[in-house]
């Protein structure tokens, strides 16, 4: 895809560099294990089976999957090292936090920050969408808990969702309940899911929607007992791999390249516009007002 192309070369070159890695203390190997390998840079564990050729991608940081930038960056140098890996056309996104699948993007990464801080982050979640947008590999989320805002999108990135049947885990794209406006792209890939109407009453509202109602919008396709989310996203994985590849892969394409070819264009202006809107004042006093009550609500 165009997206890949673009995308790919940046990633790669830290990748190869092993800048990040030895950040981390050391190269993010594959380990082998009979048929499956593994590797984890710290907030992500992958582990792959090489008979299936799927990868299943658990976050792991507690306490709630936030998005900051060391998050975001893991997340999508990970991303790239299965997508250039040839023998994995699958991959399986979910949590391995009790019932949270994500917060979403980390509001501390938007308060207080200097404007280089909040260029720098917003870079990070653009690439973790074009990745993961634009990914070659059949995509699942797994949706093991709550999912507001950020992690609402990074469901909404995959080809399938099957969520945890329990009411008391909702999904949603919720950024205007913190007084905050969600992009035009997080926009875009809801509107490719649900359509238009159903959009623009969720985005308005903030609305967050327990899982149920979830399915019923058409946020997620499938709800199933939360002890059988992870085998129901496997058996949902070998019917889309049923699929030729390249007919699979084409017709992902020509259903995303317009929403992923706008944000390319205006890559530098988006970022621009997020600085300016997250630096002012009144936003940043909104969020602060958000953060108070979510701690208060203990
Ligand atoms: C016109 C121009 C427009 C240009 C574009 C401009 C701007 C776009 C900007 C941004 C788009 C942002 C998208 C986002 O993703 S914003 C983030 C939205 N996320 C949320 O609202 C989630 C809030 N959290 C919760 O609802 C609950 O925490 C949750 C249901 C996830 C879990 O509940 P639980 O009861 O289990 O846990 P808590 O006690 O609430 O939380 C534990 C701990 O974690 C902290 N925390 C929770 N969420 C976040 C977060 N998103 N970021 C940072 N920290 C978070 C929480 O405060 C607790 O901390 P502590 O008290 O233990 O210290």
């Amino acid at each position: 895809m165009a997206a890949q192309a673009v995308l790919r070369s940046s990633a790669r070159a830290r990748l190869l560099s092993g800048a990040f890695c030895a950040q981390r203390g050391g190269p993010a190997l594959w380990q082998h294990h009979q048929n499956q390998r593994a590797f984890s840079n710290g907030k992500i564990l992958v582990e792959m089976d090489e008979a299936t050729g799927v990868a299943v991608m658990k976050m792991k940081s507690p306490p709630v999957n936030s998005l900051n930038l060391d998050f975001l960056t893991e997340f999508s140098i990970s991303l790239e090292k299965l997508e250039i890996d040839r023998s994995c056309r699958g991959l399986i996104l979910t949590s391995a936090v009790s019932k949270i699948f994500s917060a979403g993007l980390d509001i501390t990464e938007m308060s207080g920050k200097s404007n280089e801080h909040y260029a720098a982050f917003w870079r990070a979640v653009q690439e973790m969408w074009l990745k993961l947008y634009g990914s070659n590999m059949v995509t699942i989320a797994a949706i093991n808990g709550s999912s507001p805002a950020g992690g609402c999108l990074m469901a909404l990135c995959c080809d399938y969702r099957i969520m945890a049947d329990n009411p008391k885990f909702a999904i949603g794209l919720n950024e205007t309940q913190l007084g905050i406006v969600a992009p035009f792209w997080f926009k875009d890939t809801m509107i490719n899911t649900i359509g238009n109407r159903a959009t623009e009453l969720s985005l308005q509202l903030g609305q967050m929607y327990p899982a149920p109602e979830a399915l019923k919008f058409g946020l997620v396709d499938k709800l199933v007992p939360e002890d059988k989310v992870q085998s129901a996203a496997a058996a949902a994985m070998s019917q889309w791999l049923s699929v030729p590849d390249h007919a699979r892969q084409l017709t992902k394409s020509m259903m995303r390249k317009p929403a992923i070819d706008r944000l390319v264009k205006q890559r530098e202006a988006d970022i621009n516009n997020f600085v300016s809107f997250i630096s002012k004042d009144s936003i940043q006093k909104s969020l602060q007002i958000y953060m108070d009550r979510l701690k208060q609500k203990k």
